[in-house]
């Protein structure tokens, strides 16, 4: 006899994002901003600068180009990395059955994961798993979620059993499905070379993170192994090469590069628009391009990737430019994360 609802043994999972503002309006886009770029995992200098510095100037005269960015993003039903991440919730959801409660939040913005963890709450589940959907570890991604979610339940009476899902970078139904969109569009037309290109940050948060001075911006990430497990750029690198691998490329036919740099700073090299620049000249004139630091479509996917430089490479006498689309709640996906989650 099933057991009566009250007392069946449920399991809470957390899918949180990024965040995205409400509406592409520039009121909306600089709330979004001011939140994300005073967190001080992603703009990692003294609050007293930090504040006065973004809120007062950077976000002000970022906010309404932003906002005309988003603009073009926006679609019936909003920001893509909202929808996605509703999406993929539900069919997580329904894969995994009663015995589970899927929430989902965002890190900044709505809906929050603050309301996220309450429905947790309310649903009296055993224990949570929280899966920040960044597949590669990063301070100012998946840290700056740990943090959140840990400052909120911290303040709870009575505080759950959690475990985090702190990276994915190779997880092979991750890797399987990143494969398998690859295979699609290689299906449809000739390309001469693929690149990977990742969300960059600033080169000071690998060495920050590095775990006993092993990561040093060179040669340390070119395996992956115990010492580099949560380096964003040694994790970047074993995605590559684990997608490579899965399409049959070898080493020459790929480039791994970053994208979206911000500020004066250092960021990981190369950078996506620079290296671009140069492939037609080399013979390069059909380009495949991946975001696999981004499992849901946004601004850094379509936009940058997809349209920015796609019109930089042409412009630079390259032929074909087409991005592969991000993983989204693609079946194989659900499957994946559905897998990872009963594994966890
Ligand atoms: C300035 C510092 C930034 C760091 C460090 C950073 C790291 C980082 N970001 C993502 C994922 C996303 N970022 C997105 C947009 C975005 N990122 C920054 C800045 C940093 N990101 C800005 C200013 C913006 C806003 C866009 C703009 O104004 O140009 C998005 C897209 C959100 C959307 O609504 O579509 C994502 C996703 C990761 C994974 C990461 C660290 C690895
Ligand atoms: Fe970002
Ligand atoms: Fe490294």
């Amino acid at each position: 006899m099933p057991a009566p609802a009250s007392s069946r043994r449920r399991i809470g999972v957390l899918l949180v994002n990024l965040g995205t503002p409400d509406s592409p309006q520039t009121s909306d886009v600089r709330r979004y901003l001011n939140e994300f770029l005073t967190d001080g995992r992603v703009i990692d200098i003294p609050a007293a600068v930090r504040y006065p510095l973004f809120q007062g100037i950077v976000v002000p005269l970022r906010a309404p180009k932003s906002a005309k960015i988003y603009q073009q993003l926006w679609t019936e039903r909003g920001s893509p990395l909202l929808y996605h991440g509703l999406d993929l919730q539900t069919k997580v959801q329904e894969q995994l059955g009663p015995e589970y409660v899927v929430a989902f939040g965002m890190r900044y913005q709505n809906p929050g994961v603050e309301k996220a963890l309450q429905e947790l709450r309310d649903a009296a589940v055993e224990r949570i798993i929280v899966l920040p959907l960044f597949p590669q570890y990063a301070a100012a991604s998946t840290g700056s979620v740990q943090e959140k979610v840990m400052e909120i339940v911290s303040k709870w009476w009575v505080v759950p059993s959690i475990s985090f899902i702190s990276t994915f970078t190779d997880d092979p139904g991750f890797i399987g499905t990143i494969v398998a969109l690859g295979k699609e569009e290689m299906a449809r037309h000739q390309y001469d070379h693929i690149v990977f290109s990742y969300h960059g940050i600033p080169e000071r948060h690998i060495l920050k993170g590095s775990h006993n001075g092993y990561c040093k911006l060179g040669s340390c990430c070119d395996t992956y192994n115990e010492n580099n497990r949560y380096c964003y750029r040694a994790q970047c690198f074993e995605t590559s090469r684990l997608v490579a691998a899965g399409l049959g490329l070898t080493p020459e036919q790929y480039t791994v590069s970053f994208q979206s740099r911000l500020g004066r700073d250092p960021w990981l090299k190369p950078y996506t628009d620079i290296a671009l620049k140069d492939f037609p000249a080399k013979g390069i004139k059909n380009v495949l391009a991946f975001s696999p630091a981004f499992v849901a479509d946004c601004l850094e996917t379509t936009i940058e990737v997809g349209a920015e430089f796609k019109e930089l490479f042409e412009e630079h006498g390259g032929e074909h430019w087409q991005l592969v689309p991000s993983l989204n709640s693609h079946p194989q996906w659900v499957q994946a994360v559905t897998e990872m989650l009963k594994r966890n």
